[in-house]
């Protein structure tokens, strides 16, 4: 006992010199803007940058593609092509990026997330969705304790309970399979197991899976019209538990469940929670054994990997999310292991900065050219903009540069039909990735739907980048005042990103991707990705307004416009 106490204490110190020394290593480190390379990566693009044609680099350098392009192979689901040729980008950027994000410590703050250390510097807090996926079991350490046996429990639960769901072990209180599973939740709660579910969907096992998040009624009451008493298991998604919105549909949901079952002994049948406070959980009424846990070094936005997956599990099974989280711990291997100038998150969040930071790019566009991914970019907008959406550094000093880009983007090819016109001819350079599977789910009509869409993609990231010239125009279009109009600049950026199919786990590879470019970004920039204080004021002051909202008295606390806003509200009640 005292030899593992002395082994602790050794421990603790330890980890103790090993911060003292990264935090004083990160003091050393120069602020971004007067960072040489950055300097260096500055002054290089205003001398050059509107000179490097796309085009042009291609024509100059046969081997272009093979340059700018990895190719990493998955143990079952063929190789991923990351294509980043058709970018700005000559061999002294390539080579300026890479150094960048060597001098600002993106290896060692990539290590230390892995290590378990706390880089949530405000909150206090390690950094761990990659603990969730670890399938190798290797341990990783949080306060001296190795977080994999309880996250391994975490996933037995999960296990168990889909089984028991899936064997129609689990009944419904008139004793009858469970059809339906409505999962509650909003934010990271919400958006991962639904975009995923939808991802995912040709890997369903049956059961329907729903998703309510939004506090306007009409979210839940549509939800629940689809939806019998009997058969539906709700799982109330929170990491807090205390998100207004989430309990609040929790409760109309509840009470539509009693209203139909008439005895508080059934919720144990049709309520299961998933959440990192069980105080909360029990005052709900959902019994300790059926939450789900998980715990504060996952943020919201990068919990799909953890309990909050359950949804998944029971829409997919649960060896199928066990996939999705392998696909995901290939990627950190990756992310771990390759050299910094064949890393592809690193080589995406470099580029991203090249965009961002020099040549003022202020959004970034995703486009799947698959309609399963539809919710992909409204997942990554959350988990990009709420991380990297910040303008104060680590320090709490106020940044002089751009961070985290505005993110967009529909499926192709709907988006060709809407907005495609602004990036191919507006004012404005929106650099965006295209992922795409080789292989469609459903190959029907010969095939014929997917080569059209394969068609498309193709044909967008080339005309992005070759445009159309004047010259060309005025082969057929003799009216030189409509012949401006159908000029295109060219040399708009793209990266594509090829899968053979998206399956479970390379959906998990390509978040996981996604992740820690995000990552990656955020350590340049010098920002803390794993707080989100951005959304408190305004939850604060919707609880300040809730009960100005009752009774029919005019409001005169705010300004002006608020009070006439609310005041217009009341009257029209
Ligand atoms: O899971 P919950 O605690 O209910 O939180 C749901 C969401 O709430 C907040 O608004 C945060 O900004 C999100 O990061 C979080 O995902």
């Amino acid at each position: 006992m005292v030899y593992r106490r002395r082994w602790y204490e050794f421990f603790k110190i330890i980890r103790l010199v090993s911060s003292v020394i990264t935090m004083e290593w990160n003091d050393k480190r120069v602020k971004l803007s007067v960072d040489p390379i950055y300097k260096k990566l500055k002054d290089y693009c205003c001398r050059h940058g509107e000179q490097i044609n796309i085009s042009e680099l291609f024509k100059e350098d046969p081997d272009r593609f093979n340059k700018y392009s990895l190719k990493i192979k998955t143990p079952d689901d063929g190789e991923i092509l990351v294509d980043f040729s058709k970018n700005r980008i000559n061999d002294d950027v390539f080579q300026m990026l890479i150094k960048l994000a060597t001098s600002r410590g993106v290896l060692e703050s990539r290590d230390a997330m892995f290590k378990g250390e706390k880089i949530n510097i405000t909150e206090n807090r390690s950094v761990l969705h990659v603990a969730l996926r670890n399938l190798s079991n290797e341990p990783i350490m949080v306060d001296g304790k190795d977080v994999m046996p309880d996250v391994n429990d975490a996933l037995n639960h999960i296990r168990y309970f889909c089984e028991r769901i899936h064997c129609n072990e689990w009944l419904g209180y008139t004793g009858k399979p469970i059809t339906d599973v409505v999962n509650i939740g909003i934010g990271g709660s919400d958006l991962g197991p639904l975009m995923v579910c939808e991802a995912l969907k040709p890997y369903s096992v049956g059961l329907r899976p729903h998703f309510v998040s939004n506090i306007d009624g009409t979210h839940i009451a549509e939800t629940l019209k689809k939806c019998c008493p009997e058969t539906t298991l709700f799982v109330i998604s929170s990491k807090t538990f205390t998100t207004r919105e989430t309990l609040r549909n929790a409760y109309t949901a509840r009470q539509w469940f009693l209203d139909s079952a008439g005895n508080e002994a059934h919720i144990a049948k049709h309520f299961v929670a998933v959440s990192t406070n069980k105080e909360k959980v029990k005052e709900f009424g959902i019994d300790d054994k059926n939450m789900f846990v998980f715990w504060d070094w996952v943020g919201g936005r990068y919990s799909v990997w953890s309990s909050i997956g359950l949804s998944v599990a029971l829409s997919i099974g649960y060896c199928n999310f066990e996939r999705f989280l392998g696909g995901a711990h290939f990627i950190d291997n990756h992310f771990k292991t390759a050299p910094v100038e064949q890393n592809i998150p690193i080589i995406l969040a470099m580029i991203g900065i090249w965009y961002s930071n020099f040549y003022g790019a202020e959004t970034h566009a995703i486009l799947p050219y698959d309609q399963y991914l539809h919710r992909f970019a409204a997942y990554f907008q959350q988990g990009d903009m709420e991380s990297n959406g910040k303008s104060v550094n680590r320090g709490g000093e106020p940044v002089s540069y751009s961070t985290g880009p505005v993110i967009w983007g529909e499926p192709g090819t709907n988006g060709q039909h809407a907005f495609y016109q602004l990036i191919h001819q507006g004012t404005r350079l929106i650099p965006a990735d295209f992922i795409v599977p080789a292989i469609s789910h459903n190959p029907i009509s010969g095939n014929e739907h997917h080569k059209i869409l394969l068609a498309n993609f193709l044909a967008q990231t080339e005309a992005l980048m070759v445009g159309r010239s004047i010259d060309d125009v005025l082969k057929t279009e003799k009216n030189e005042t409509l012949a401006n109009q159908k000029v295109f600049s060219g040399n708009r950026p793209t990266n594509s990103i090829v899968v053979k199919k998206i399956t479970p786990f390379i959906l998990g590879a390509l978040l996981a991707i996604y992740e820690h470019k995000i990552f990656t970004q955020g350590i340049v920039w010098d920002i803390n990705s794993f707080d989100q204080w951005g959304v408190e004021l305004g939850k604060v002051l919707a609880q300040r307004i809730e009960p100005e909202l009752q009774g029919n008295q005019p409001v005169s606390s705010h300004d002006a416009s608020t009070n006439g806003l609310i005041n217009f509200i009341k009257a029209s009640w």
